[in-house]
């Protein structure tokens, strides 16, 4: 029965695949198969209403195996996309939206980020390099290891700002805040950094004091959607990694908020996943990792900045070069396995190693990719007329 349920399913699918089912049946769908799923076991009665999720779920439950490369892995799935979205109403996302509330209050959502966020620095301080970033790396050069390709980026992306000395720069989605450290020290501006992780605060607060920075570094364990206009006015903002986790709804509140606590002519710049659907969900990743994410796609980001008077100065693909800090990060992940199926379980275990996978293969072959936009509020004209600013040293 759960047989031909999964007979009738990959008979659908476009492109090769070979299944060696429990009882050691094998058969192969289409021609040429790249991929071969091992079934380690009977799974339980299942329906794919939501194929997608369902599969992945037995697969970090370890139902089956999947032999092949990722990368063929990820095509398949890109090539069958139709046919692996919910093919009902998605009870299950309305059921987990409405139980975490997502886009409801600041608990909610930080109910969502903590539940990443928070699985504790020691767990991300095994795959991170030693900045902690956790967002897309900056390759200058082939051989640049990854801690030198964060520095990068965060050089890269404070240079898009044009700080100047004592401005007041606010980072929405700060992390572990190597980003307010560099420039604070580098540039002299005076930093705020919000976060919603109540881990990432108290690194922050711990590495505020050790680096003796109480006068031009703050921290808040704060919404963007708290920001206040009236006590809060900035010269440049930078968001790098967050606006995923706005959700799509959330997108105009977000630009209406920041357009608001920004200075006319200040400069903006927005680091964001972009996807290539509008409105496209993935259940399985909103489930395990990102509760309440959404990416957003380019189109969408630049038809809404007019609405808010922002100009486009700018627009950068770095999609290569997440596609090589996540590589890094998974191998990283690889080395510490062992330590993290102890703290974790194998579960757990096998969830992080192919989001980690499946991302890297993602970024690799277009299916998502990522854009930083450097915009200005109302016209600006201070800003270099030119960007050969940006590979000086
Ligand atoms: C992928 S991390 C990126 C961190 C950092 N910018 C970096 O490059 O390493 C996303 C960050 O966004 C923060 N975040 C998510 N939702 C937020 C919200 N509503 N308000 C403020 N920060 C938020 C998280 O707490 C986390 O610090």
């Amino acid at each position: 029965m759960k047989k031909e349920l999964l007979d009738v399913f990959l008979k659908k699918l476009q492109g090769g695949i070979r299944v060696v089912y429990w009882d050691n049946e094998e058969r192969t769908y289409n021609n040429n198969p790249k991929i071969t799923i091992r079934f380690l076991k009977e799974p339980p009665l299942i329906s794919l209403d939501d194929p997608l999720l369902t599969l992945g779920d037995l697969y970090i439950e370890e139902y089956f195996d999947i032999e092949g490369t990722i990368e063929d892995l990820m095509e398949l799935l890109e090539t069958n996309k139709n046919i692996f979205r919910p093919q009902k109403k998605n009870t299950f996302m309305t059921t987990l939206n409405t139980t975490l509330g997502i886009g409801k209050s600041k608990e909610k959502d930080m109910k969502n980020i903590q539940k990443h966020y928070d699985l504790g620095n020691d767990f991300f301080s095994l795959w991170l390099d030693s900045s902690m970033c956790y967002s897309c790396a900056y390759f200058k050069t082939p051989t640049d290891s990854l801690e030198q390709a964060q520095r990068n980026k965060i050089s890269h992306s404070l240079k898009k700002l044009n700080l100047q000395k004592g401005e007041k720069l606010l980072d929405i989605g700060c992390g572990w805040g190597e980003l307010l450290f560099e420039a604070a020290t580098k540039y002299g501006v005076y930093v705020t950094g919000i976060t919603l992780s109540q881990e990432q605060f108290s690194h922050i607060k711990e590495q505020i004091e050790l680096r003796n920075l109480f006068e031009k570094v703050e921290v808040r364990l704060e919404s963007y959607e708290e920001l206040d206009p009236k006590k809060d006015l900035f010269d440049k903002i930078i968001s790098i990694g967050m606006f995923e986790h706005v959700g799509q709804k959330r997108i105009p509140g977000f630009m209406k908020k920041t357009s608001s606590v920004l200075k006319r002519s200040g400069i903006f710049m927005l680091h964001t996943i972009t996807g290539l659907e509008e409105g496209g969900q993935h259940s399985w990743m909103n489930k395990h990792i990102f509760p309440g994410g959404y990416i957003p796609t380019v189109r969408e980001i630049i038809n809404i900045l007019p609405d808010y008077d922002f100009r486009v100065l700018h627009v950068e693909s770095l999609r290569r070069h997440y596609a090589r800090t996540l590589e890094y990060w998974s191998k990283n992940y690889e080395t510490h396995k062992d330590e993290i199926e102890k703290k974790f379980g194998r579960t757990f275990l096998r969830m992080w190693d192919i989001y980690l996978k499946g991302c890297a293969a993602s970024f690799k072959l277009g299916f998502i990719d990522i854009h930083q936009f450097t915009l200005s509020l109302g016209i600006n004209n201070d800003y270099p007329e030119t960007f050969e600013f940006l590979y000086k040293d």
